[in-house]
């Protein structure tokens, strides 16, 4: 199956998306929003309604709309907001308003969209609260820098830029262009969408321009078949967005000094909603992930298995590895290959004898709990952090290479180096002793890919792969379909050796 056919199957059994999440809006990956569709009525073909256009939207994958009706009346609004959010809702996509925060709120709205015109985002924060979105447009990145030096950027989730290209929805006005789009992402202190005569085949520019997600109008409220026409938006951003994964990743990969592993971990900070998690993963394999951990804190389980399930699926089509991050349970049921446990989760002890066939990960954060950890029968130790990390609360003072290499010496199982690894800090990794590499922020949250210097921790090695390469990469698992068992049962047994 295909992007393509992921996509579609995800709409058609409308598999808990999360739309536009607070709480997963910043540091995501370029691209890892889903769509976002902005109204405007008029433009919607004869025999098409506004509300008819929004279903089709949501079924065609899109993950927000912006309702930007600005000749209504405010009771006018408010109806058609609570019709829309009516579509929205059971679908998991987010209903934001445009330049009405009253409408918002009465409607029980997802969030606030404001134009430089409207009224200040803090009194809109402060009559929203803080649990709604709220986003405002932008048209250069001195705009972007000015907001962000005045304090005004605090309280918003994102910024809308545009027009990027030229759109006949604002007539005669010049394209900003992909350049201003870059420099808005490098000066924003919040995640960049990008608006203005984007079409799907303009995807991978915008995710090499480091943009969190696109917005659209006129491609999908113009267009006959607003299912065709969202699902071609969504599909092509989902592989643009592995794409960019698979530039990071593959950065990481062939920064090392050996062809250790690359063990990948990913989570609803950096995937928000399922597709996107697939597209991701198929990027992070494509790219040289050996293995990709689920990591997911405070997820109903019921959602936490159908990600897990999910990247089961990306994982044997491409003949890697996944583990589950502290549920043994949820592995177990989604057929995982193993588990990674911390101080907090089931003692590796217990584990072990519930799965005696599964990998079982333990961290250590000394030498101490490293040989408690062989002692019990785990099958690596994930040591750290190594260096200080941005992706996890922790008082554990950094490792550095001599620490771990004095775990390395110590035991006779494999170490995986974690913490505050990217493409810059991986020379004389090899040498620590240490079998591979796990990474978060590097590979599924990096500007790095995009080439933003001062964004990511450390200056890595710019995206070496294309997005029309990765493309290609994410429909390989296809051509693999009828070999995937024994491919599955290959690798698994290549990376058990290995570990
Ligand atoms: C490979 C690997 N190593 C270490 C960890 C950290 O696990 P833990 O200490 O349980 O912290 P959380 O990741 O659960 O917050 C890991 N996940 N993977
Ligand atoms: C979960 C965890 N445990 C120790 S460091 C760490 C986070 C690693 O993330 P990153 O690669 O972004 O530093
Ligand atoms: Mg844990």
């Amino acid at each position: 199956m295909s992007l393509d056919g992921l996509w579609t199957g995800r709409s058609a059994l409308n598999m808990g998306r999360y739309g536009l999440f607070r709480r997963s809006l910043r540091g995501a990956a370029p691209l890892a929003w889903p769509p976002v569709l902005v109204t405007h009525r008029r433009l919607c073909p004869s025999d098409k309604g506004l509300l008819d256009v929004i279903a089709g939207a949501i079924e065609g994958g899109i993950g927000a709309v912006i309702l930007r009706e600005k000749d209504l009346t405010g009771k006018e609004l408010l109806d058609l907001a609570q019709r829309a959010l009516a579509l929205t809702r059971p679908a998991g996509a987010s209903l934001i308003v445009n330049g009405n925060p009253a409408v918002a709120v009465a409607a029980g709205a997802d969030g606030v969209h404001l134009g430089a015109e409207d009224l200040p985002p803090a009194k809109v924060r402060s009559i929203i609260g803080p649990g709604m979105l709220l986003g405002r447009s932008i048209h250069s990145p001195e705009e972007a820098q000015a907001l962000a030096e005045s304090g005004e950027a605090a309280v918003l989730d994102y910024f809308l830029f545009g027009n990027v290209f030229e759109t006949a929805c604002k007539p005669g006005k010049a394209a900003a262009g992909l350049d201003a789009l870059s420099e808005s992402v490098r000066r924003s202190p919040v995640p960049v969408i990008a608006i203005g005569g984007i079409t799907a085949d303009k995807a991978p520019l915008i995710g090499q321009s480091g943009a969190a997600g696109v917005a659209i109008m006129s491609a999908i409220m113009t267009a006959a078949d607003p299912v065709a026409a969202a699902r071609a938006i969504t599909v092509s951003v989902a592989k643009a967005a592995a794409g960019v994964v698979a530039g990071a990743v593959a950065s990481v990969a062939e920064s090392g000094d050996d062809s250790g592993i690359l063990y990948g971990i990913i989570g609803r900070e950096q995937a928000p909603d399922e597709a996107t998690l697939a597209a991701m993963a198929d990027g992070a394999y494509a790219g040289g992930c050996d293995i990709i951990q689920l990591r997911e804190k405070n997820m109903p389980t019921g959602e936490f298995l159908r990600r897990a399930q999910i990247l089961r699926e990306r994982a044997s089509r491409w003949g890697k590895l996944f583990i589950v991050n502290d549920r043994i349970d949820i592995a177990l049921a989604a057929g995982a290959d193993g588990v990674h446990l911390g101080a907090e989760d089931l003692p590796p002890e217990v584990a072990r004898q519930m799965w005696p066939k599964g990998i079982i990960g333990v961290t250590v954060r000394n030498l101490a709990q490293a040989q408690a950890a062989v002692a019990a029968g785990a099958d690596y130790v994930g040591a750290g952090p190594v260096y200080p990390t941005t992706s996890k609360k922790l008082d554990a003072q950094p490792l550095g290479f001599a620490g771990l290499q004095a775990i390395c010496d110590a035991i006779d199982i494999p170490v995986v180096a974690i913490g505050g690894l990217n493409a810059g800090r991986m020379d004389g990794i090899g040498k620590t002793g240490c079998r591979g590499v796990a990474v978060i922020s590097a590979l599924f949250q990096s500007s790095d890919a995009t080439g933003h210097p001062d964004r990511g921790q450390d200056h890595a090695a710019p995206c070496r792969l294309t997005a029309p390469q990765a493309h290609e990469m994410s429909d390989r698992p296809d051509a693999r379909e009828a070999s995937v068992r024994s491919v599955v049962e290959e690798a698994a047994r290549r990376l058990k050796a290995l570990l």
